[in-house]
C-alpha cells in the first residue's frame, strides 16, 4: 500500500473569527501533519482556545476553510470527532458520577463497546495508581486526580489527533514526566499532537515544532531550534518575550507591588 505522507491531519486556510468587531483570528493558515507534535502558545487573548474551538467544531461562525484528516468540517457530519481526543482547559467533569461510570460513558460517546471502554479505563487507572479510588465519586477526587481522569478520557478510543489545552494543570513532578513520555511515545507511534500551554519550558522540550500566535496572528512558526536562531534566543521563554515584545517585566512587578504595598517598601 502507499501511503502520502504530505497529505496535512488538519489545515487551516484564511481562516477568521470575529466576536461581534472584535477579531480574534486574523486569517490564520496552518497545515499540521501526522506524528507532529505542535506547541502552540501565545499571550493571554490571543486566540488559541478559540482556534481548538473551531477545530472541534465548537465554533462554527468562522471564515475560512478548516479540514481535519482531509474533510472540510463546515461539510462534515462530525464523524471526524470519534479520531480526536481532547483535553480542554476549564472541563466540567461529572462530579455524581464514579470515575469508571465517567470513563465508560466516555468510552461510549466515542463508540467503543461498554465492556471494553470499562475494562480498558481500569487498566489506564491502574497506570496512575488510581485503581482504589475507580468506583469512587468524582467529587471527591483532587485537582490532579481530576486532571488524570482527563487525560484518561481523551485517550481512550485510540485518537489519532490530540488536542490538550494546559493538560499538565494540576499534576505533581512525577505525573508530569509520565505525561510527557506518554506523549512523546504516541507521536512516535503517528499521533498527531496539537498542544496549548502557557508553561514554556515543557513546550521547548516536548514540541517538534512551535507555532506562537500573537493578537489572532501566526507570528512565529518552526522548530525551537529555528526560533532559537532567528531570534538570537536561549530559551523559548526568551523567544517569547522577544516577540511579544515584552521587556518590563520588573517595572511592572515593581509598580503592582508599590501599589499592594502602598509604596511602603519604597526609601
Ligand atoms: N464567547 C466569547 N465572546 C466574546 N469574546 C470572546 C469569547 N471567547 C473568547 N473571546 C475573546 O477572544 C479573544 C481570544 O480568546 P481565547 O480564549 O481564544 O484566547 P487564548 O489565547 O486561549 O487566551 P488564554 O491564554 O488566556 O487562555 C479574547 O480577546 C477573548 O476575550
Amino acid at each position: 500500500m502507499i501511503t502520502i505522507h504530505d497529505e496535512p491531519i488538519l489545515s487551516l486556510k484564511n481562516v477568521t473569527m470575529r466576536y461581534s468587531n472584535n477579531v480574534v483570528l486574523n486569517g490564520i493558515n496552518l497545515d499540521v501533519h501526522r506524528g507532529e507534535i505542535i506547541g502552540y502558545i501565545g499571550p493571554n487573548g490571543a486566540g488559541k482556545s478559540t482556534t481548538l474551538k473551531i477545530l472541534l467544531g465548537l465554533i462554527e461562525d468562522y471564515q475560512g476553510t478548516v479540514e481535519v484528516f482531509g474533510e472540510d468540517i463546515a461539510a462534515s457530519d462530525y464523524s471526524y470527532k470519534r479520531k480526536i481526543g481532547y483535553v480542554p482547559e476549564n472541563a466540567e467533569l461529572y462530579d455524581n458520577l464514579t470515575a469508571c461510570e465517567y470513563l465508560t460513558f466516555i468510552g461510549e460517546l466515542y463508540g467503543m463497546d461498554r465492556h471494553d471502554a470499562e475494562e480498558k479505563a481500569e487498566n489506564l487507572i491502574l497506570q496512575f495508581q488510581m485503581e482504589d479510588v475507580f468506583h469512587n465519586r468524582i467529587a471527591s477526587f483532587s485537582k490532579g486526580m481530576r486532571q488524570k481522569i482527563l487525560i484518561i478520557s481523551s485517550l481512550l478510543h485510540n485518537p489519532d489527533l490530540i488536542f490538550l489545552d494546559e493538560p499538565l494543570s494540576g499534576l505533581d513532578a512525577n505525573s508530569v514526566m509520565v505525561i510527557k513520555d506518554i506523549l512523546e511515545q504516541l507521536v512516535a507511534q503517528g499521533k498527531t499532537i496539537f498542544y496549548s500551554s502557557h508553561i514554556m519550558d515543557v513546550v521547548e522540550k516536548i514540541s517538534n515544532r512551535i507555532v506562537l500566535l500573537i493578537d489572532g496572528e501566526i507570528a512565529a512558526d518552526g522548530t525551537f531550534e529555528a526560533l532559537q536562531e532567528q531570534n538570537k534566543q536561549g530559551s523559548l521563554e526568551g523567544i517569547f518575550n522577544q516577540l511579544t515584545g515584552f521587556d518590563d517585566y520588573k517595572q511592572t512587578a515593581q509598580q503592582f507591588v508599590d501599589i499592594v504595598t502602598d509604596g511602603e517598601g519604597r526609601e
